[in-house]
């Protein structure tokens, strides 16, 4: 079995790292393709992979094909390919947005897996969802799933609604987080923290408080209440925050972000 990686960027190069570690393939068996010659310079100097700048040369030795551009460069992506497909080949899009239809109709492929994953992969901690085409047939879909889970775990939905859901909550999730460490970082600074200790202080309470989530079954509203204590100063920030309704504008920032995944499916 050979996989392609069209796209060498965050998404692509995580991948192809994952797979590298696979007991399904071999560094052989793993193919990357981008276009920027700068950046291809640095590909070819990485051994998990072989990496390409022509599609000719990859895509009809193919078996599974990752696309990992941005989804505005889909288009052209499929324009280039779809000379060199077979209907055999399993197309598997992480593009936010792209729906199933558009990447049939696009790459005249009818087995296709879309999955959503997120950064974390980068360090095997990653969430990715997927669905497939009633066309994958069982086996594909278990080996796609394999090749998903090399970059940490996986979640199979049952309709692609979810796909663009989990964009609102895992795909761009990490970037809340990131949003929040942010906030607590200049408050800390503001504080009178050095930069230093305020990334400590931030970093291992975050690190903290999920490892805590992570061990025992308990909600993170019932976590919330062991650490508040009455007329204490976590209710004085838990109260802040209430009345400043952050609870709910977080639900709208994920919302938006799952209605911008399926407005960049309409286009
Ligand atoms: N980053 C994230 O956290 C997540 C991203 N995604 C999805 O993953 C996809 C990739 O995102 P990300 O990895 O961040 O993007 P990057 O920009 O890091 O990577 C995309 C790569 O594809 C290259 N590229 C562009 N056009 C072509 C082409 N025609 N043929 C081959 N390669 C091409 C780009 O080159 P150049 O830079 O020269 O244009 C770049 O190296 C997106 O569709 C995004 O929606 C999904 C979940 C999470
Ligand atoms: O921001 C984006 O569009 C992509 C999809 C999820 C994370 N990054």
């Amino acid at each position: 079995m050979k996989v392609l990686v069209i796209g060498a960027g965050n998404m692509g190069l995580t991948y192809a790292e994952g797979m590298s570690k696979s007991k399904r393939l071999n560094n052989e068996n793993i193919m990357v393709l981008d276009k920027s010659e700068e950046k291809l310079k640095e590909l070819h100097q990485i051994s998990y992979f072989d990496a390409f700048e022509d599609f000719k040369d990859c895509v009809p030795q193919a078996d599974i094909i990752f696309i990992a551009v941005k989804p505005y460069h889909s288009e052209s992506v499929f324009e280039e390919i779809k000379l060199f497909l077979n209907p055999k080949q399993i197309a598997v899009s992480v593009m936010a947005g792209v729906t199933i239809q558009t990447i049939q109709e696009g790459t005249g492929l009818t087995k296709v897996v879309r999955a959503m994953p997120n950064l974390p992969a980068q360090i095997g901690q990653g969430l990715t969802s997927f669905i497939a085409t009633k066309e994958v047939s069982n086996d594909e879909a278990l080996i796609v799933e394999d090749l998903l889970n090399t970059t940490g775990k996986s979640i199979q939905v049952t309709s692609e609604r979810f796909i663009d859901a989990s964009t609102g909550i895992s795909g761009s999730g990490p970037a809340y987080v990131f949003y929040f460490m942010q906030s607590m970082m200049e408050a800390a600074t503001e504080m009178g923290f050095s930069k230093e200790e305020g990334t400590l202080l931030v970093s291992q309470t975050f690190k903290g408080a999920v490892e805590l989530f992570n061990q025992y079954n308990i909600t993170p509203k019932a976590w919330m209440e062991k650490v508040a204590s009455k007329g204490g100063t976590t209710q004085a920030a838990l109260d802040s925050m209430d009345a400043n309704n952050v609870n709910k504008l977080i639900q709208e920032a994920a919302f938006a972000a799952f209605n911008r995944a399926v407005e960049l499916g309409k286009k």
